[in-house]
């Protein structure tokens, strides 16, 4: 059964981690109750947006999910975030919070990876200048690996030895050692994929060690780059060198503190801003808004050089487009269940599209009912315009991703 995906947000001390985070998890400008079932410190709920089903047939204004929002047809999907701090060099032997952080690590089914592109942090998160970002993207993709192969390496001996005598499958063995970081054996076999020729267990070397490890990495942590601070004047420069290096990386530019900002002043009063976008209106814009407040020149100044510096130069503060990007990576797809597949109304009342979860692109129909309702006997389910779905069709965003099911009454399970 899947369970709810998981975002970390990973990245050198200083670089915008909590201002990225706090940007993402704003729950002042949403509404809508809690969706998941646990949650710890370290965890927090994200809002991933998306185009709603409901403005595929024009009935955005009877939207109102369970859980977030939806705004004229833009829909907003909690998501978890995982905020995973205290990575410094030399973590993986216990330095900073060290294996603390690693062992947080381990849940998170993708990485958001907040770079300082100013160039005004070292590897440590102090002060500086002309410090060059790639370093960062490179010793932490390091320090992941080291921590993952110095854990499979402490037991090599006795993993070949188990593999030989019970003449297990490379995938079942691997499975077994990567079993604690959330991995199963299809993920383990896609990995393996990623590499020609793989020799025997027995034989495999260090090298070959390394090799398997980035191929695991690769699937257990798709990475998105945010490149942040893109409203300082170094920043230029280091962007261009970062995409030039990484250019099957996905990568975001950012301005984390800007978008912090502007919701601040939404919060005031002082703007209207379109999350995600590059619009913004004052006063000055809309005087007949009677709710929106004046400002001072310092403040209208402030406004005018966000305007300038990263709304129309970027396009937006990247924010919003960072978290669509991990959901990207991990191929989500947003999936709504109602109750009548005709009005797409749930249990009661006439509002839609009230249930929505996201699940990876290409699950079965059964696998979904079963993330949702847990171990039921599903006795039809139909998608739009009342067709019959079979349980082993798979989902896709426009394919599936309305669906109503009946559950068989206990006594025909
Ligand atoms: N210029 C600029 N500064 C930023 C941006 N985002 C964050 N900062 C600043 O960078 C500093 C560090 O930001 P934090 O969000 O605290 O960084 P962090 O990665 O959470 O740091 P730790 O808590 O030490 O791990 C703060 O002074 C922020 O105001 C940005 O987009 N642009």
């Amino acid at each position: 059964m899947p369970r709810d995906p998981l975002i970390g947000i990973v990245g050198k001390p200083s670089s915008g981690k909590s201002t990225t985070l706090n940007s993402l998890t704003d729950a002042g400008a949403k509404v809508g109750a809690f969706p998941f079932t646990t949650i710890d410190a370290n965890k927090a709920t994200g809002y991933l947006q998306v185009d709603c089903a409901c403005s595929r047939y024009g009935k955005e204004e009877f939207c109102k999910p369970n859980y977030g929002v939806c705004k004229k047809g833009k829909r907003f999907i909690p998501i978890m975030l995982l905020d995973v701090a205290g990575l410094v060099p030399g973590a993986h032997e216990g330095r900073g919070l060290g294996n603390k952080f690693l062992d947080d690590l381990r849940q998170a089914d993708a990485l958001i990876h907040v770079v300082d592109v100013s160039g005004t942090t070292d590897a440590e998160g102090k002060n500086t200048r002309g410090y060059d970002p790639v370093n960062d993207i490179e010793w932490l993709q390091d320090e992941i690996r080291q921590w993952i192969e110095g854990n499979l390496k402490k037991r090599w001996g006795s993993i070949v030895r188990r593999h030989t005598a019970t003449k297990s499958s490379i995938v079942d063995t691997l499975q077994t050692q990567f079993g604690g970081y959330s991995s199963n054996a299809n993920l383990v076999a896609r990995a393996l994929k990623r590499i020609s020729k793989l020799p025997a267990l027995e034989s495999w070397d260090d090298a070959m060690i390394t090799e398997v490890v980035k191929a695991f990495m690769e699937e257990k942590f798709p990475t998105v780059l945010a490149l942040n601070k893109i409203d300082h004047p170094d920043a230029d420069k280091n962007i261009s060198k970062i995409i030039l290096r990484y250019p099957h990386t996905k990568a975001v530019l950012t301005s984390a503190i800007t978008e912090v900002l502007l919701r601040k002043l939404v919060k005031q009063k002082f703007i209207r801003y379109e999350e995600g976008t590059e619009f913004i209106d004052t006063k000055e814009d809309l005087p007949a808004d009677e709710e929106l407040r004046p400002m001072d020149e310092r403040l209208l100044e402030k406004v005018e050089k966000i305007r300038d510096l990263v709304l129309y130069r970027f396009g937006s503060t990247g924010v919003v487009e960072v978290l669509k990007a991990a959901a990207e990576v991990l191929e989500l797809v947003p999936v709504y269940t109602v109750r009548n597949i005709h009005t797409f109304a749930g249990a009661s009342g006439s509002s839609v599209f009230r249930d929505c979860v996201l699940v990876r692109r290409g699950r079965t129909v059964e696998s979904v009912a079963r993330y949702i309702m847990g171990d039921v006997t599903i006795a039809a389910i139909e998608g739009v315009g009342g067709m019959k779905v079979s349980e082993q069709d798979t989902v896709d965003v426009g394919r599936n991703d309305i669906l109503s099911f009946r559950v068989a009454p206990a006594g025909q399970r």
